[in-house]
C-alpha cells in the first residue's frame, strides 16, 4: 500500500498481488477519471460500460463503447440479468480483446464480473464502485455471483477485474444508511489487520481496507483457509441480517457481529477484557448500532448460525485470539448464547 500526497488530495494505489493476473486498486477524489488509461493499458479496443449510476458518471474511455443501464439491487443480481448483459456484449460486438467497466454499488460489480467471467468464456473487466461497501469490499478480490430464489449468491465465479477505481467523490451522494453499510466492514476489518482507522480521511480508510483484503486474497485467492478472516463478524452477522428479514444492512449487522464476536472471544479466554471493549468502542465510533436489535430471538439466531455455510458442522466463528483471528469451529453453544445474552 502507498499513498500519494503530491496532489491536492491523497490518492491511495494498492496491487493485488496474483501474478501475470495482478491489478491496481486506485482510491481517492477523482481516480475514475483514469479509465482511459487503464482501458489503453490493458489494450481494450472496444468497452460496454454497464452502469446503475447516471451515465455521465463513467469518464469517456477512450475507445469506441456502448453505455448499457443497470439498477443496483438484489432484484437484480440474476442470471437473467447475466444473460441481458452477456446479450448486450454481443450486440455491440465485444470480442475476447475488448473489455466491459461496470459502475455502481456491489451489486452490480458482482453480477457484470460474472457477465465479463462468462462471455467468451472471460473477458477483461474494470469495476467503477460508487458505494463505500463496494469499493472496501465487494469490487476487489474477484468474487462473483448472482442470487438464486433458493439462496443469495448461489451462482458465481472467481474473475479478477483488471483494475479497479474507487473514486470518493462519487460517495458524495450515498444516503447515511449506505455509508454505516460500508463502516460495518471497515469497524471489522480493525481486528483482522487494517488497524486503526477511526478519524482517518475515508481515502486512508478505503485503501487499507482494500491492501487488508489484498493481502489476504493474494495468499487465498480461493477460500482455502485465510480468506476466512475476511468474514470476521459475519456469522452472527448473518443470521442476523436474515433474523430481521433484512431491515438491518448488511454492514449495520456485521457491526453487532463484531461486537458479539468480541464478548464471546472474551468468555472463551481468547482475549483479554479490555480487547473486548475495543470491539465495542471501535464499532461505536463508526455511528454503528453495538447491540442486538429489539425483539430478536435468541433460538431464531442460533438456528441461522448453525446453518452459516462456513459451518460445516456445528456453531464457528472467525475469533480473535493469542495468534490473531481464526475460524474456531464447535463452539459451545452455552457460551455462544451467554454472549448473546451480554449483547
Ligand atoms: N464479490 C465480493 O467479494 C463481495 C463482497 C461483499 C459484498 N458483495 C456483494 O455486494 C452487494 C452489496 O453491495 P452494496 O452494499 O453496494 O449494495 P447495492 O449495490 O445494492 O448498493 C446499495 C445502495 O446504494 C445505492 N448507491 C450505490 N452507489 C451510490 C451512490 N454513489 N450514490 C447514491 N446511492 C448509491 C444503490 O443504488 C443501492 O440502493 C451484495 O450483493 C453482496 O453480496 C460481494
Ligand atoms: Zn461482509
Amino acid at each position: 500500500m502507498n499513498t500519494r500526497t503530491d496532489g491536492p488530495e491523497a490518492t491511495g494505489r494498492v496491487d493485488v498481488l496474483l501474478g501475470d493476473r495482478s491489478y491496481p486498486v486506485f482510491v481517492g477524489p477523482g481516480v475514475r477519471h483514469r479509465l482511459p488509461e487503464e482501458v489503453a493499458r490493458i489494450g481494450a479496443r472496444r468497452v460496454v460500460v454497464v452502469s446503475a449510476r447516471p451515465p455521465e458518471w463513467t469518464p469517456d474511455p477512450g475507445v469506441p463503447h456502448r453505455v448499457v443501464p443497470a439498477r443496483d439491487g438484489e432484484h437484480d443480481k440474476t442470471l437473467a440479468t447475466v444473460e441481458h448483459l452477456c446479450r448486450a456484449f454481443a450486440d455491440f460486438g465485444l470480442t475476447r480483446a475488448d473489455a466491459v467497466v461496470s459502475c455502481g454499488g456491489g451489486t452490480t460489480t458482482d453480477v457484470v464480473g460474472l457477465a465479463a467471467g462468462l462471455y467468451h468464456r472471460g473477458i477483461a473487466v474494470i469495476h467503477l464502485p460508487t458505494s463505500l461497501l463496494a469499493q472496501v469490499d465487494a469490487s476487489v478480490g474477484g468474487k462473483t455471483a448472482v442470487n438464486l430464489p433458493e439462496g443469495k449468491n448461489l451462482v458465481g465465479v472467481y474473475w479478477q477485474p483488471r483494475a479497479v477505481l474507487c473514486d470518493t467523490e462519487q460517495l458524495d451522494t450515498l444516503p447515511a444508511v449506505e455509508w454505516r453499510n460500508g463502516y460495518g466492514e471497515i469497524a471489522r476489518a480493525h481486528f483482522i489487520g487494517a488497524g486503526e482507522l477511526r478519524d482517518r480521511p475515508v481515502t486512508e480508510q478505503i485503501t487499507a481496507c482494500v491492501a487488508l483484503k489484498a493481502r489476504v486474497v493474494a495468499a487465498d485467492e480461493r477460500d482455502a483457509g485465510l480468506r476466512h478472516i475476511l468474514n470476521y463478524g459475519h456469522t452472527l452477522g448473518h443470521a442476523l441480517e436474515r433474523a430481521t428479514d433484512f431491515q438491518l444492512r448488511h454492514g449495520e449487522a456485521v457491526g453487532v457481529g463484531t461486537v458479539f464476536a468480541g464478548r464471546l472471544a472474551g468468555l472463551l479466554g481468547r482475549i483479554p477484557a479490555d480487547r473486548v471493549d475495543e470491539h465495542r468502542a471501535v464499532v461505536a465510533g463508526y455511528g454503528l448500532d453495538t447491540r442486538l436489535p429489539d425483539g430478536v430471538d435468541h433460538d431464531d439466531l442460533l438456528a441461522f448460525m448453525r446453518r452459516d455455510k462456513k459451518s460445516t458442522s456445528g456453531l464457528s466463528f472467525v475469533l480473535d485470539g493469542p495468534s490473531g483471528p481464526e475460524l474456531v469451529a464447535d463452539v459451545d453453544e452455552t457460551a455462544v448464547r451467554a454472549a448473546l445474552a451480554d449483547m
